[in-house]
């Protein structure tokens, strides 16, 4: 008979957690769909994954090549819908070639093809009969796309475009699916017509052979070599290109933005210029949502586990102390439980954002688009870097067994990290977010109307003045009064800043100099975002004994944690007094033996199955150590006694030790 190890903790829960899972899920439909791709991937011995770190990069790979093919048959054969599809992925949990094909190959057509381009390519692609890639970083540049040097020359004689690599820092490199598998990609590069440049724009271009998959003629490809981690993100055949004159079709441009006619002369039309970085916008809004993914993920494990782990405090003879019941266990992991939940609810927010700008953008109302861009740049950025940082807590919180493999977390890591890179680096992104700021902040007096997410900013001058209003510790459990401590400490710092900047005779040499306030203030303005939409998500009818409590909870502690980590902005920009900060600190403390019953539940309501987990310390039982006692032994290390090279090189140094002794 199988033992819950876990069931005292369970059964401690103030709350459904069934509906709980519904919650997470986002809706009832969401969690059926999710739950029964999650078992149909467990129970499918072709989706193993626990040998991965054991493999050889060739091994790995063709495994992945081997999984991506058994995937895409039984989504044929099951006729899986694309959430259904896309649950698979999420539960075959792999890094694959096909990530970049439906993730940008297809939207990046999607979104910058023309009506005709799009019934050209899009087929193909979604039979998979070709496989694409998105080739825009280049080894000299990826931050900045303005300064990409590949170049796409129009030759007028033949209708052409010749793509060119004139350098070697021009060479592709990094690009998902380019290095061994895709047929296509989306490649970026300069347009130049009539001697003139016009910009970076999107051209398709086919890179191998249909027929026996050897570059074209003028392509020279190949994979960028080991990443970070075993296993990890080395399923990902991240790859380098050069192209040597490589002509094209016109046609092969992708024309939303802009059109080249037949004489080479270069049309834009009415959409904005920003719309060729939009496969970005698409797919940092996916980030987003995957944050806590990734996250919870490393909660569930690192809850279940410190529930499970015990050290000292034994009494007269009897158990020692869990160590999810040490205060300083809790500070660590609670509020990592607590942003869990905050980046699903703010994940759920920006799908409704990208909705709604797709919608406006197809009646061409381009509005919204530069809010859109600021927030999904800046939460991009501040999920995946709390996340990456949550992981590797996680990781400590479990101890010494938080390093072994089979804890889950170390390849958990190594995958996720890359996420505060690809995608605009974190800082780079801060920084959109911050001219967005501060010209939102520039045009308050002009009478221009702040919106959407800066709406707050209209009142800048109560946000400039008020006073917290807490009294004592429970005054933190108020809504309106945690919006107002973050509104103030947004604006302040944001005021203080436009005011600094304008100090400087040169804009752009203010902002260099400034960059790194630029970023605290892009920061508190992201936080922000997440814990009014945390607080909006709690004004809704939320079914379920217990479940919004739970979720009020959890939004305090999101808040008070971040109060209580930067509290030199809330207390140097006058918005509370140390007095209130202690009050929080207190609230904050009272919260945590609140979550405390409830936590194992908590991290139940990911509804996660051992086999995604992949981790001995995150068991749904809780059978720990006699299952990291068994995997121990079914190390390739100990099929024999005496290790491969022992009698070779270190018997000798025993030997003549032993010689020596003698002497
Ligand atoms: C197992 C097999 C199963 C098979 C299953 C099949 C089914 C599967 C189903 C689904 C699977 C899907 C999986 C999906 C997962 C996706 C995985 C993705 C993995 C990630 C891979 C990573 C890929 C990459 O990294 S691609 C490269 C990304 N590169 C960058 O991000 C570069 C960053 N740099 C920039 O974005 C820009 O250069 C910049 C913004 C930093 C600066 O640009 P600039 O210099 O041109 O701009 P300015 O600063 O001058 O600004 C000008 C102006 O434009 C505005 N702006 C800038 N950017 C944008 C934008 N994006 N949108 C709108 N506006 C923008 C800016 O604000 C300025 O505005 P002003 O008003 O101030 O002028
Ligand atoms: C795993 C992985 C997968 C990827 N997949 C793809 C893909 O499929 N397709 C693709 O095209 N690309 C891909 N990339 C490339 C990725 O998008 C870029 O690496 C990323 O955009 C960062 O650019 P960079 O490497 O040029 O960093 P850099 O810009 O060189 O950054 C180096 C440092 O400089 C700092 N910095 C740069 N500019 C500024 C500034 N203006 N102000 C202050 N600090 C600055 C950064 O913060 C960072 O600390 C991938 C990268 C990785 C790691």
């Amino acid at each position: 008979m199988e033992v819950d190890h876990l069931a005292d903790e369970r059964s401690k829960a103030q709350f459904d957690v069934e509906e709980m899972k519904i919650v997470w899920a986002g809706s009832r439909h969401a969690f059926q769909v999710s739950d029964r791709i999650a078992r149909l991937v467990a129970s499918d011995p072709a989706f193993q994954k626990d040998h991965r770190a054991r493999l050889g990069r060739k091994e790995l790979f063709k495994n992945t090549l081997r999984k991506a093919a058994y995937a895409w048959k039984r989504i044929n054969e099951l006729r899986l819908t694309e959430e259904e599809a896309s649950r698979l992925r999420f539960f075959v949990d792999e890094p694959a070639f096909t990530d970049l094909h439906w993730g940008m190959f297809v939207p990046a057509i999607k979104g910058q093809g023309t009506e005709e381009q799009q019934q050209k390519w899009l087929p193909l692609a979604h039979k998979m009969q070709i496989i694409g890639c998105y080739a825009q970083t280049e080894l000299g540049h990826g931050s900045n796309v303005q300064g990409l040097e590949t170049t796409a020359t129009f030759d007028p004689q033949t209708d052409e475009f010749i793509i060119h690599s004139p350098t070697l820092t021009s060479s592709k490199w990094w690009p998902g699916g380019l290095g061994k598998v895709a047929t296509h990609g989306v490649i970026y590069a300069r347009l130049l017509t009539n001697g003139q440049e016009h910009g970076v724009h999107g051209f398709i271009v086919q890179i191998r052979s249909l027929d026996d998959h050897l570059p074209l003629p003028g392509i020279t490809v190949g994979d960028i070599g080991i990443k970070f981690g075993s296993g990890a993100y080395n399923t990902m055949d991240n790859g380098v290109l050069r192209f040597d004159q490589v002509r094209i079709p016109r046609n092969q441009m992708l024309m939303r933005v802009s059109q080249v006619t037949r004489e080479g002369k270069v049309v834009q039309s009415d959409v904005p210029r920003q719309l060729v970085y939009g496969t970005m916008v698409f797919v940092r809004k996916t980030i987003v949502g995957d944050a806590s993914n990734a996250l919870s993920r490393a909660v569930c494990i690192a809850t279940r586990y410190s529930a499970v782990r015990r050290q000292f405090g034994s009494q007269k003879g009897g158990l020692e102390t869990q160590v999810i019941d040490y205060k300083t266990q809790q500070n660590r992991l609670f509020p990592l439980l607590a942003s869990a939940y905050a980046f699903r609810v703010v994940g759920e927010w920006m799908e409704w954002l990208y909705t709604d700008v797709t919608q406006r953008l197809k009646a061409n109302d381009f509005s919204t688009l530069p809010e859109v861009h600021a927030c999904t740049a800046g939460l991009k950025s501040l999920t995946t870097s709390a996340t990456a940082d949550g992981i590797e807590e996680c990781r400590k919180l479990c101890g010494g067994h938080g390093y072994l493999h089979s804890s889950g977390l170390p390849e958990l890591f190594a995958v996720y990290v890359p996420a505060c890179t690809y995608e605009g680096d974190n800082i780079v992104l801060l920084l959109q977010v911050a001219r967005f700021l501060m010209k939102t902040v520039s045009q308050l007096g002009s009478g221009k109307k702040a919106v959407g997410t800066t709406a707050y900013m209209g009142r800048v001058e109560q946000l400039m003045q008020c006073r917290c209003d807490v009294q004592n510790a429970e005054d933190w459990l108020k809504p309106s009064i945690v919006m107002e401590a973050f509104e103030a400490r947004a604006t302040r710092m944001s005021v203080a800043c436009a005011r600094n900047l304008s100090k400087f005779g040169n804009q752009e040499e203010g902002f260099l100099e400034l960059s790194a306030d630029l970023v605290e203030v892009a920061v508190a303005h992201c936080q922000l975002i997440v814990v009014s939409k945390f607080i909006e998500k709690l004004q809704q009818d939320i079914p379920g004994k217990g479940v919004k409590n739970q979720l009020e909870n959890l939004c305090s502690v999101y808040a008070l944690n971040i109060l209580h980590k930067h509290l030199g902005d809330f207390l140097s920009t006058g918005c509370i007094t140390p007095m209130q900060a202690s009050l929080a600190n207190d609230q904050l403390r009272s919260l945590y033996s609140q979550v405390r019953p409830n936590a194992v539940a908590l991290v139940d309501a990911f509804n996660y199955t051992d086999h995604f987990l992949s981790s001995i310390l995150g068991r749904y039982d809780g059978n720990v150590y006699p299952k990291l006692y068994e995997d121990a032994w079914k190390d390739p290390l100990n099929d024999s006694i005496v290790p491969d090279g022992f009698h070779e090189y270190v018997q000798p140094i025993l030997k003549q030790q032993l010689r020596n002794a003698k002497l």
